[in-house]
């Protein structure tokens, strides 16, 4: 498979690692917003880029015919754009906040544990995400995606990372050096409290699930999500 990286930091080199040793090429490398998007022959696009320049990025994989598969957070305002856009260009496009096959089980369980905790209103719940320091949005991605699991299930309208209301979700995000990425989720009472939490040990999680979903996605056509790659859910 040919595949062109939409930003080359620390995921896109992890993900340029892994791709090597599953006999893929690399045929596009896109490190700033001056580059050259000449996606010639590419099969897939994979976007770990920055906020900022997602939404460009995937425009113009999309423009080229190339199905894109993209990790970046911070733009999730956009999605919807993109969507309308995917589907006028009749292309291909899969985005998750976190792909690494521990979270979307875990994501699976967070989903059961809301939907048992939804009748105890004794509990208030909170999350929190820890990452490195050089990590550029607050809060996470996958903990926002945790947190509007809960909101479907339980009676919180939104989530908030300052002092919450009673009808909110606390998310709590923390920046310490070297930290691939960690969330737990806590449901406490004055009795007792209830936590189930992930810890990424490194980034290859996020990198092997990114490369998975685009040797899955190559050849359709649609929006997709990690849930229809790992068959999960
Ligand atoms: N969905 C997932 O599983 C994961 C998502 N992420 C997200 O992926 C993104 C990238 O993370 P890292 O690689 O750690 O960041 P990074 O800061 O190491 O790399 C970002 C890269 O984007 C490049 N860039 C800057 N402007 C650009 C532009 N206009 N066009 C293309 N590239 C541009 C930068 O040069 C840099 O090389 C972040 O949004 C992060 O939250 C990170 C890990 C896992
Ligand atoms: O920036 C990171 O590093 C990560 N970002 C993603 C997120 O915002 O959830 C996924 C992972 O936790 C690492």
């Amino acid at each position: 498979m040919k595949i062109a990286l939409l930003g080359y930091g620390r995921m896109g080199k992890n993900i340029e690692s892994i791709a090597l040793n599953r006999n893929h090429t690399i045929t596009l490398k896109i490190a700033d917003a001056n580059s050259d998007y000449n996606f010639s022959d590419a099969d897939v696009a994979i976007d770990f880029s920055v906020p900022s320049a997602a939404v460009n990025n995937i425009k113009k994989a999309l423009d080229a015919g190339v199905p894109v598969v993209s990790g970046t957070t911070g733009w999730l305002d956009k999605y919807d754009e993109i969507l309308d856009y995917c589907k006028s260009k009749n292309g291909t496009f899969l985005y998750a906040s976190n792909f690494s096959l521990g979270v979307n089980l875990f994501f699976e369980l967070n989903k059961k544990l809301s939907e048992l905790m939804a009748g105890f209103t004794e509990y208030s719940t909170e999350i929190e995400e820890i990452h490195h320091t050089q990590k550029l949005d607050a809060p996470s991605g996958t903990a926002i995606t945790l947190a509007e699991q809960i909101i479907k299930f339980n009676n919180y309208t939104n989530w908030t990372l300052d002092q919450p209301k009673s009808n909110e979700i606390h998310i709590a995000a923390k920046r310490i050096e070297n930290v691939p990425g960690t969330h737990e989720i806590t449901y406490s009472s004055e009795i007792d409290s209830i936590s189930i939490k992930h810890t990424a040990h490194s980034r290859q999680g996020f990198a092997m699930g990114a490369i998975i979903a685009a040797e899955w996605i190559k050849d359709k056509k649609g929006v997709f999500s990690m849930k229809d790659v790992l068959n999960i859910g």
